[in-house]
């Protein structure tokens, strides 16, 4: 589903990833984990070609992205759904408008886009916030919402750059079952940077450990599950006095 061969990428002077190799098969939940550093974004923004590789080649759902012009990239890319730790959402613009814009950019007919559009929001739990902006929204429900965006073009493949990384533990666990809930339910090939080892151990079905922009070793891996936290005031007195020793 994803090639990289011998991909290399420097800024400047420095080598950030030195000639990697990996394949992640349709339909995994593969994560990327290491220091910070390491290089994990790097790769991951190669994978869509957010960011040019030096030399190597990238394949993604058999298309060798690296020798497409401008346009076959774009519409090579309607198969790629990326998110962000920092959501990227547009904050003049409500969660319903947000979604709606790939559909704007790839021509979705337009008296389907309304369904579709709710359709994507009522996937992440999140329709009744169609017409709510950023700004009135959660980091939780704005990760959700930069998701459902990600999901309007029926991508094959879903792009995470440390999507729990903002969010608290319990956000964090809620986030991860949306991502599992699209890979099981949606067959969605999804890729995971992560620097938290639970993050990582939850979802993942093989992880790649990055070092100094090569990669240290490959896991296969047995998902541990989503942890979900009480977040009750009650449940944090309890945990506080637990982790006091009282
Ligand atoms: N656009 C850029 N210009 C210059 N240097 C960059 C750029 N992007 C990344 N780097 C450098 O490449 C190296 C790898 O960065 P990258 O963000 O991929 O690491 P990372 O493992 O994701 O770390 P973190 O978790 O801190 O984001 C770092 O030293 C970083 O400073």
């Amino acid at each position: 589903m994803i090639k990289l061969t011998n991909v290399s990428k420097s800024f400047a002077q420095f080598q950030a990833i030195k000639s990697v190799s990996l394949t992640i098969n349709s339909s995994e939940i593969y994560g990327i984990i290491g220091a910070s550093g390491a290089g994990k974004s790097t790769l991951l923004r190669l994978m869509n070609i957010l960011d040019t590789p030096d030399s190597g080649e990238v394949e993604v759902n058999g298309q060798l992205l690296t020798s497409l012009s401008q346009a076959e990239l774009r519409q090579a890319r309607k198969a790629i759904g990326m998110i962000f730790q920092q959501f990227n959402l547009l904050a003049n613009k409500t969660a319903y408008q947000n979604v709606l814009i790939p559909l704007q950019l790839v021509d979705f007919p337009r008296h389907e886009r309304k369904a579709r559009v709710m359709e994507c929001l009522d996937f992440v739990g999140l329709g009744h916030a169609a017409d709510k902006y950023p700004a009135q929204l959660s980091g939780g429900q704005k990760q959700r919402i930069a998701i459902a965006r990600a999901l309007a073009s029926s991508p094959q493949v879903l792009l995470c750059d440390e999507p729990t990384s903002s969010l608290d533990a319990s956000t964090t666990a809620e986030i991860l079952s949306v991502l599992d809930k699209i890979n099981k339910e949606l067959g969605v090939t999804i890729v995971i940077v992560s620097h938290e080892m639970e993050v990582i151990k939850s979802i993942c079905n093989r992880v790649s450990v990055m070092a100094e922009g090569e990669i240290y070793d490959t896991l296969a891996i047995e998902p541990q599950g989503v942890q979900h936290l009480e977040k009750s005031p009650q449940s944090f007195v309890e945990q506080l006095k637990g982790e006091g020793g009282g």
